[in-house]
């Protein structure tokens, strides 16, 4: 592809009394994202310039069929083409790049959607698109696109409509950029001014926003439980060891999932407390309940991942060898060639406590899947605020129910016959999710649920105090 001298200057894009320019985007660059989103805009009619350094060099046309119709010219005339122009150059390459075509840059929307380089970014406050903005004030920048990968981009047209980010000091030229992606299939969400770009280019960095917390957390509760298993299991019973990796590990995992599911819905459960004692929801939580509050929905998805393993490794070896108590046995008396009987087992079936075990763990599994699946952000999307608090609120709470009734027809009868039930892991996993039910279904009685819901239509118990004082 070479240089195309016959494009039709910008103003030549003005047919029939309406301007059109916002059909031609000019990209600078030829890379992965150049290629992804000009893919994208010439699929959704949009004519496409490239500007690259080489453009004698670059057939775009040998990546996909699509863009046998871009154009690749020289970054001078990409600029002169269009009036956005997206950058999409190496982070430390846009300035020195754009530099000698400084001209061309003048009253246009520079599109930028680079990520910094993590290393050569720390300590530095000023985000990539502060840094353009300043190099070449004549043009309106725009951060928008940084967030999504250039495979989304290119080939993502099914798994939902995708936020774009899009921040920026001109209104108009937000507008615009707003507008392209809107046409290009994605949602459109303005994030604020220019300066806050510096927080979308650190959202791209994070890789476990809002995922520490919750996996430290988990982290530690398995880290107990295991400790305890290993002394119940292997050390007081004079070494176990090859039990060890399966048997014990499935009891501490699942004992590690019902705990978090229990902090999951526990913080809910205080947060009704603290409101009925403040008598207003005008008055911030603590800042400890608050953070758990915010945290509800990856310690329910890191518990439903347990309970998944829980009930794969259940599969892999409940039988009646590690769990004689949960079969009835049928056996056939055999005299041996030397007169004596032997009782053999022929047939085991799950009995009553068996059956009930395993269906109460399949139905917990299965309402905990829905609750995990619906708030996933694809689907929380299309779901109504009724419909979401149906699943979060009461399939969750029954999820846990059923988990807690799992567990005790499990353990509970063991219990009653145990000198000391402190020792059993059963007993002991069960203690906050039962306090987290009962403090459930206390809320939920109805002249405690009434006066709650009363608090949060925005009644206040003494509405004359002044002014509300809020948490630190
Ligand atoms: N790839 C992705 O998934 C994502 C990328 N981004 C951002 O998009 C921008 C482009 O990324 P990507 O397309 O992957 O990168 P590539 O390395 O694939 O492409 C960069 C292009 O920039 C041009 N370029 C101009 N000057 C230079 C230079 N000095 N050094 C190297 N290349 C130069 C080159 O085109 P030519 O040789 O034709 O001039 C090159 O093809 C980056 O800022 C990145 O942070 C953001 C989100 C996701
Ligand atoms: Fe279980």
């Amino acid at each position: 592809m070479g240089e195309e001298t016959e494009l039709a200057p910008l103003d030549a894009t003005k047919e029939n009394g309406h301007n059109t320019d916002r059909e031609r985007i000019s990209i600078i660059g030829t890379g992965n994202f150049a290629r992804a989103l000009a893919t994208r805009l010439v699929h959704n009619g949009y004519s496409v310039v490239c500007g690259s350094r080489f453009p004698d060099r670059r057939d775009l046309a040998k990546y996909d069929d699509t863009l046998t119709v871009v154009r690749v010219t020289s970054i001078d005339t990409a600029l002169n083409q269009a009036n956005l122009v997206i950058l999409a150059l190496p982070a430390d390459a846009i300035v020195s790049t754009l530099t000698p075509f400084r001209e061309g840059t003048v009253g246009k929307i520079l599109v930028d959607v680079s990520n910094p380089d993590e290393k050569k970014r720390e300590g530095q406050a000023e985000s990539n698109a502060e840094s353009i903005s300043k190099a070449f004030p004549d043009a309106a920048v725009v951060k928008a696109f940084n967030t999504l990968s250039a495979y989304a981009i290119e080939f993502d047209y099914t798994s939902g409509v995708r936020n774009v980010y899009v921040a920026g000091d001109d209104e108009a030229a937000c507008g615009k950029v707003r507008d392209l992606t809107r046409a290009i299939g994605f949602t459109p969400v303005q994030f604020g001014r220019l300066s806050k770009s510096a927080a979308l280019e650190a959202m791209q960095q994070e890789l476990m926003a809002n995922w520490t917390a919750p996996l430290v957390i988990t982290g530690v509760v398995f880290l107990v439980w295991f400790l305890f298993g290993l002394w119940r299991f292997q050390i007081k019973r004079g070494g176990d060891w090859e039990r060890l990796p399966l048997k014990s590990m499935n009891k501490i995992i699942g004992s590690t999932a019902i705990t978090l599911l229990a902090l999951c819905f526990l913080a809910g459960g205080l947060a009704g407390v603290v409101q009925i004692i403040n008598g207003t929801k005008y008055k911030r939580f603590p800042g400890w309940l608050d953070r758990w509050m915010k945290m509800r929905k990856e310690l329910g998805l890191l518990a439903l991942c347990l309970a998944a393993v829980h009930a794969v490794m259940c599969l892999a070896h409940v039988s009646p060898i590690y769990y004689p108590k949960w079969y009835d046995v049928t056996t056939v008396i055999v005299r041996t060639v030397d007169g004596a009987e032997v009782v053999v087992p022929i047939r085991y079936d799950h009995n009553w406590k068996g059956q009930c075990i395993m269906s109460m763990g399949v139905v917990a599994m299965c309402f905990l899947t829905i609750v995990g699946l619906a708030s996933l952000p694809g689907i929380a999307d299309r779901l109504t605020m009724r419909q979401w608090r149906f699943i979060q609120s009461y399939l969750g709470q029954f999820s846990l129910v059923a988990t807690v009734v799992h567990v005790l027809l499990k353990a509970a009868p063991k219990w009653v016959s145990m000198s000391v039930i402190v020792q059993n892991m059963g007993f002991l996993c069960l203690i906050v999710p039962t306090l987290t039910v009962l403090l459930r279904f206390v809320l939920a009685l109805p002249f405690v649920s009434g006066y709650i819901e009363k608090i949060r239509g925005g009644w206040e118990r003494n509405a004359s105090r002044e002014p509300t004082q809020t948490y630190m």
